[in-house]
């Protein structure tokens, strides 16, 4: 039982990355006071030398007064500044020698009773400001994070009063296809969607249709004309879209994600600051209040414009309990690799071909698996996915199966949870299934488990949650102010400022998550960069959770800094270029990375071109990775039976040497192996001790429980064949079946 409740129940762990935000005296660091230099001490020479022990026992005195503490707190000056800068204040007065006459002066005065204690407040307060430079100009501070009217961050937008169209409605139901006819028939025109690809289905689509268009990405600037002048219309990815150049439509895809706790900010930029005629919003309704609220403060009015889905959605009444129950156009959706390779591998047994998709693969690698997936022709009729197939890729599917309803999220105070996905998620990922003008007339959707189907059509009977807030970010020029005011704090320190100045009107806006920001800011801490060089490359996406990426980025700024170019060669030399085929899941897995780290460089090109000179070299060496990222894909079982073999020939040492040869975290090595049967449960126990979820005490008495549930618990699960004949045996069968299956269906 308490294994069920751990592992399947839908359980909701916390673990916190930041429990609140520390207040600001603890975010300052205060400056060490320099003495002053003179030749001779005047305050001696007029009052005579100072007596240490009466300092210390006077300093005391002032320290305990409630009247001093209240005094300081109305200068802003808290507990924790108060304490810090008593105990600076007390080394400087006792270091008699180097102390301003002025001071010299009231302390003689104050021990010979001639004047009162109090007297020393200007002077603590003088110290105060120079210990914790912030609080000589807090409301200037305060002023520049004043982050509640971002309406009038943007002036030309402000300029015009835009027509707003919204067009909401279930997925599949043509929200986006309207707003692109209007976006084709315009003189000029910006698309902004969530994804590179959806970028580029735009590019591809409008081009198509005689509407010269541009593709605009953080990595990618690709021109329709051959002679690279601007096209009148542009696909961007929304943080890409420009908030100074004018155009007659623009439309911002997939709206809600203006609640997302990491991008949100993009979605609200766009929003408040695209200097269009028309703007067309397209997504979830339930964003439609949060809009017309935020347009109130830049008094637009929006249209709406309501679209039902265009082909029907059915629920299944019973989940598939086995994969040997799987049927051609069916798209199994898991939420992390382990569970694509563990299904791929178990699909590809029954000989059955997968495609496979997950968000960490190259846009080629995905659109060929897509290709695959979808192509009349091709034998591959079944899809393995994670939600990165949620929004973006056009596909044929009939079905789609939920793995599980579980997914890791990082909420918007940037506590990782494991929670069931949200009826938003759900709508979306079923959403994918019959697509209209796909020949699938019909889109039918269930889970693996049984369990998990009342969960499931719990979740898509209802709407998406009205949205409260939207998110908002510092810009850089905002930060760079603050390090203006405070020359001394490094970037990370300046942000955690800035956010705990800030002033943001929650009723509508929060505060997106900066943890990957500041992550980037304290790794470079130590290399000397100019603070907007510093702040661009702590705004580059990268997942911080690869450490290859991470030591990459590490040498990219180092190398920067250095004023020395990141030629070809040298990036070749430090990624180990070229590579061969991949040959285990690991070397997937690395090749991946190694992605990741070309789109870096393009990605830090287009912002520091003297430095990233090769820009057009490193666009064909990621267009070969992609191809060997590609080959081993299509392999992936080949792959994954080698990763085993590895595995289990090799010792644990054997494990570490590979990895770290490959520069891969134990983490990555661990998602990357298959989980099998027994051994499931010893890696699946140390992830979630490592990830704190279980304890050795916990542990112990799940162990118990396996023991016991292994026995009982493997024939029901995915089919687990126990000899090389029965495997084989099963396998003729079922591809046999699969066969049959989908030439029923044509
Ligand atoms: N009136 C139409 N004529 C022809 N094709 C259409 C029409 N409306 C929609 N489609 C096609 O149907 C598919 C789904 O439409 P679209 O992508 O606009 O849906 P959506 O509501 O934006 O879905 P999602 O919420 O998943 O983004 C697309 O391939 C689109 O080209
Ligand atoms: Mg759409």
């Amino acid at each position: 039982m308490l294994l069920k409740t751990i592992l399947r129940s839908p359980f909701k762990q916390i673990v916190r990355f930041k429990k609140t935000a520390p207040p600001l005296s603890q975010l300052v660091v205060p400056l060490a006071v320099k003495p002053r230099s003179q030749d001779f001490n005047v305050g001696a020479e007029l009052t005579g030398k100072l007596d240490s022990e009466q300092i210390m026992k006077l300093l005391s005195k002032f320290y305990q007064r409630r009247e001093i503490k209240s005094a300081a707190f109305e200068n802003g000056i808290d507990n924790h500044i108060y304490h810090q800068t008593y105990l600076s204040f007390r080394r400087s007065c006792l270091d008699a020698e180097k102390l301003p006459v002025d001071l010299h002066i009231t302390l003689s005065d104050i021990i010979s009773g001639s004047c009162h204690i109090d007297t020393l407040l200007p002077f603590f307060i003088r110290h105060a400001k120079q210990v914790f430079p912030h609080l000589e100009c807090l409301d200037d501070l305060k002023k520049i994070s004043d982050l509640r009217l971002p309406a009038n961050w943007y002036p030309e937008a402000r300029a015009l009063t835009r027509k707003v169209v919204f067009h909401s409605g279930p997925t599949n139901s043509g929200k986006t296809y309207h707003a692109l006819e209007r976006f084709f028939s315009s003189k000029s025109g910006v698309y902004c969607g969530p994804l590179k690809l959806l970028a580029s289905e735009v590019f591809f689509k409008s081009n198509d249709r005689g509407v010269s268009c541009d593709l605009i990405t953080g990595e990618e600037r690709n021109f329709a004309n051959e002679n690279k002048s601007p096209s009148n219309h542009v696909a961007c990815t929304v943080e890409m879209v420009s908030v100074n150049t004018p155009y007659e439509v623009a439309v911002i895809d997939e709206i809600q994600m203006l609640k997302d706790p990491n991008r949100g900010w993009a979605w609200t930029r766009a929003l408040l600051g695209v200097v269009a005629e028309e703007v067309h919003l397209c997504g979830e309704a339930a964003a439609i209040d949060v809009v017309k609220e935020i347009l109130t403060s830049t008094s637009e009015e929006i249209e709406l414009r309501h679209y039902k889905r265009l082909t029907e959605l059915v629920i299944e009444d019973t989940s598939l309990e086995t994969l040997s129950n799987i049927r051609p156009g069916d798209c199994l959706v898991c939420f992390n690799k382990q569970d694509i390779f563990w299904a791929t591998r178990q699909i590809e047994a029954m000989g059955i071909e997968c495609a496979v998709i997950y968000g960490s693969l190259p846009p080629g690698t995905k659109l060929a698996q897509a290709k695959k997936f979808n192509d009349p022709n091709h034998p591959c009729k079944v899809l393995v996915a994670t939600d990165a197939i949620g929004m973006g890729l056009n596909l044929n599917i009939g079905r789609v199966i939920f793995n599980s309803l579980i997914k890791p999220t990082v909420n918007e105070k940037g506590e990782k949870e494991m929670d069931n996905i949200t009826t938003s998620q759900a709508l979306q990922i079923a959403g994918r299934a019959g697509r209209y003008g796909t020949h699938f007339s019909t889109g039918y959707v269930t889970t693996f488990k049984s369990e998990d189907l009342p969960t499931l059509k719990k979740l898509l009977s209802q709407h998406p949650e009205p949205l409260s807030q939207v998110g908002l970010h510092p810009t850089a020029e905002q930060i760079e102010l603050y390090a203006y005011h405070l020359p001394h704090a490094n970037l990370s320190n300046l942000v955690d400022i800035f956010v705990s100045l800030s002033t943001v009107d929650d009723s509508l806006y929060f505060m997106c998550n900066i943890n990957d920001f500041k992550f980037l800011a304290d790794m470079i801490q130590h290399v000397p960069l100019p603070l907007r060089a510093r702040y661009v490359f702590c705004c580059a996406p990268i997942n911080r959770k690869v450490p290859f990426v991470c030591s990459m980025f590490l040498k990219f700024a180092r190398q920067y800094s250095r004023n020395e170019a990141l030629t070809f060669d040298w990036l070749g030399r430090q990624i180990g270029w070229p590579f061969p085929c991949p040959n285990t899941l690991l070397d997937l897995v690395h090749l991946e990375s190694v992605f990741d780290v070309l789109d870096l460089y393009l990605w830090l090109s287009y912002r520091f071109q003297d430095l990233f000179p090769d820009s057009a070299l490193v666009r064909d060496m990621q267009k070969e990775l992609d191809c060997l990222i590609q080959t081993g894909v299509a392999q992936i079982t080949r792959l994954l039976v080698n990763s085993e073999t590895k595995v289990s020939r090799g010792t644990r040492q054997a494990v570490e040497a590979e990895e770290s040869q490959n520069n891969l975290g134990l983490s990555k090595l661990r998602q990357s192996v298959p989980i099998e049967n027994t051994s499931t449960h010893g890696r699946l126990a140390e992830r979630l001790m490592s990830e704190g979820l279980l304890t050795p005490k916990l542990l112990d008495e799940l162990r118990k429980e396996w023991q016991f549930q292994i026995e009982r618990e493997r024939p029901q699960s995915y089919p687990a064949y126990t000899t090389k004949d029965n495997m084989k045996q099963s396998k003729r069968t079922r591809s046999e079946m699969f066969k049959t299956r989908k030439l029923s269906r044509k």
